[in-house]
C-alpha cells in the first residue's frame, strides 16, 4: 500500500512574512497541479495563483516542485511559499485537505519518510532533532555535524572494515570442511585493532551533557552558605537564605551558562542527622544528587566526598578568622563577591573536561550502546580460537551497526524519536 500523501505548514506559526507549506507523497504533484494550475520544472521556483476547487483565488505563491526519489523525503514533493497571514495559511491548508488522498502530517512525519526511504539514517535523524532543539552555538555545531552525516560516514567505514573481516572468516570456514578451524592470527589482530578504535570513540565525552547541561551540585553541612553561593553565581535570589541551619530542604535547580558552557546548578539540603522528617528526606535527596554530580562544589571544613571533579570552597571568607583558605580550597564570600569569578573559572574548567571537544562528533547514549556492543563482538572475535565462532561474533558486531544506523531492530524507538519533531518537519 502506498503511504498517504501528507501536507503541513513547515515554517513557524503565522502571522509571518512567508509561510512554507509542503506536500509529500504519490499524489503531491497531481494535487499541486490542480491547486496551482501547473507546476514548474523540478527544482525551479515559479509564481502561481492558488485556487480552491471552486476556482476561488486563495493566494499568489512561489511554487517549487521536487521529484522523488531526489527530494528531502524521497517522495514527490511540492512546496508553496505563501503569504504568511493566518487566514491565508488556514485557507490553503483547508483546500489541500479537500484533495482526495491527502491528509495532514503528523509531527516529524516528513523526516520519518526521509528515514524510511533511505535519504537519511538514524544518526542523521537524531542530529536533525537535536539541531531543531539546539539553543547554544556548541549544541548547534554538534547537532549539525551529526545531521550532515558525520557519524554515518564513520559507521560506513567501520561496516566496510567489518565486512572484509567477516569475509575472511567465512572464507576460512568454507576452505576447510572440518568441525573446527583455528582462527587466523592476523584476523585476530585486525579484529582487535578495530575494537580498539571503537573503544577510543566510547571514551570520548558524550553528547548529553551538551544538551542537558553539566550537573554542578553544591553540597556540604548546614549553614555553610551553599544557597548564598548559588544565588551569587546566578546573580539572583533563587534559593532561600536564613541564618537557621536546615533552611534548604527540597533541592533547587537553576540552568546557567558560563562562558558558553551549559550548566545546571543544584543547591542541596545541608548534610546532618535530623529527627525532622522533611529535613531527613532533603538530606537523603542531597546524597543522591551528590552521587549524580558531574562537578561537586563542597562547602565546609569536614572531609569532602570522593569525586573526580571536586571543587572545595572556603565560604564566608569575609568573616574574621576565615580570611585564609586551606591550600586545596578557594576562598569565596557570597557577601562581598570575593573569589566568585575564580570559582566560576574553576567550574568552567572542570565542566569543559566533560564536554565534547569542539569539532569532535559526540555520541548519545543509544549510539554509544550500539558501538559498545559492536566492540564486544569484535573483542570476542579477536580472542576466539574457532573460526565458526569468530564469524558469529563478527555478525553480532554487524547487527549492532545496523541498529546504530537504523537498518535493523529499531522499530521500538522510531515513534519516540520522530515524536520529538515539530509538525511540518
Ligand atoms: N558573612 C557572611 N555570611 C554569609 C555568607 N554566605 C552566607 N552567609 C550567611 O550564612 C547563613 C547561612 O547561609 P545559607 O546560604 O542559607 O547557608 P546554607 O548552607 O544554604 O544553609 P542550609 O540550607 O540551612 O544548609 C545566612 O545567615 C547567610 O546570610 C558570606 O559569604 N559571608
Ligand atoms: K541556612
Ligand atoms: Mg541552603
Amino acid at each position: 500500500m502506498t503511504p498517504a500523501t501528507i501536507f503541513a505548514l513547515s515554517s513557524g506559526s503565522p502571522p509571518a512574512a512567508i509561510s512554507v507549506i509542503r506536500v509529500s507523497g504519490a499524489a503531491a504533484h497531481q494535487a499541486g497541479r490542480a491547486f496551482a494550475g501547473d507546476l514548474p520544472p523540478a527544482r525551479q521556483a515559479a509564481v502561481r495563483e492558488l485556487r480552491n476547487r471552486e476556482g476561488e483565488l486563495l493566494d499568489e505563491a512561489l511554487v517549487l516542485r521536487f521529484d522523488g526519489p531526489s527530494s528531502s523525503t524521497g517522495e514527490d514533493l511540492v512546496e508553496f511559499h505563501c503569504h504568511g497571514g493566518r487566514a491565508v495559511v488556514a485557507a490553503v491548508l483547508d483546500a489541500l485537505g479537500r484533495f482526495e488522498g491527502l491528509r495532514g502530517a503528523q509531527p516529524g512525519e516528513f523526516t520519518r519518510r526521509a528515514f524510511e526511504n533511505g535519504r537519511i539514517d538514524l544518526t542523521e535523524a537524531e542530529g536533525l532533532a537535536d539541531l531543531i532543539e539546539a539553543e547554544t552555538e556548541s549544541q548547534r555545531r554538534s547537532a549539525l555535524a551529526m545531521a550532515e552525516g558525520g557519524l554515518r560516514r564513520q559507521i560506513d567505514a567501520w561496516q566496510e572494515a567489518l565486512l572484509s573481516l567477516s569475509a575472511r572468516a567465512e572464507a576460512a570456514i568454507d576452505y576447510v570442511e572440518e568441525e573446527s578451524v583455528d582462527a587466523d592470527p592476523q584476523l585476530s589482530r585486525d579484529c582487535s585493532a578495530l575494537a580498539s578504535e571503537l573503544r577510543s570513540w566510547l571514551l570520548r565525552p558524550r553528547s548529553e551533557p551538551l544538551k542537558d547541561g553539566i550537573k554542578v551540585v553544591i553540597a556540604g553541612p548546614p549553614n555553610t552558605g551553599k544557597s548564598s553561593v548559588l544565588n551569587a553565581l546566578v546573580g539572583q535570589d533563587r534559593a532561600i537564605v536564613t541564618d537557621t541551619p536546615g533552611t534548604t530542604r527540597d533541592h533547587i535547580d537553576v540552568p546557567l551558562s558560563l562562558e558558553g558552557v551549559p550548566l545546571r546548578l543544584t543547591d542541596t539540603a545541608g548534610l546532618r542527622e535530623s529527627d525532622e522528617e522533611v529535613e531527613r528526606m532533603g538530606v537523603e535527596r542531597a546524597g543522591r544528587l551528590i552521587a549524580m554530580a558531574d562537578v561537586l562544589l563542597w562547602l565546609g571544613e569536614s572531609a569532602a566526598p570522593q569525586h573526580p571533579h571536586l571543587i572545595r570552597v572556603h565560604s564566608k571568607s569575609d568573616l574574621p578568622g576565615r580570611d585564609c583558605a586551606p591550600p586545596d580550597a578557594l576562598a569565596v564570600s557570597a557577601l562581598t563577591g570575593r573569589g566568585l569569578s575564580e570559582l566560576a573559572d574553576a567550574i568552567v574548567r572542570e565542566a569543559r573536561q566533560l564536554l565534547p571537544v569542539e569539532g569532535d562528533l559526540a555520541l548519545n547514549r543509544r549510539q554509544s550502546e550500539a558501538i559498545a556492543e559492536a566492540e564486544a563482538g569484535l573483542r570476542s572475535a579477536s580472542v576466539g580460537d574457532d573460526v565458526v565462532l569468530v564469524a558469529e561474533m563478527l555478525r553480532r558486531a554487524r547487527t549492532a551497526f545496523d541498529r546504530l544506523t537504523g537498518r535493523a531492530g529499531v522499530e521500538d524507538l522510531l515513534d519516540s524519536l520522530f515524536g520529538r519533531f515539530c509538525l511540518g518537519k
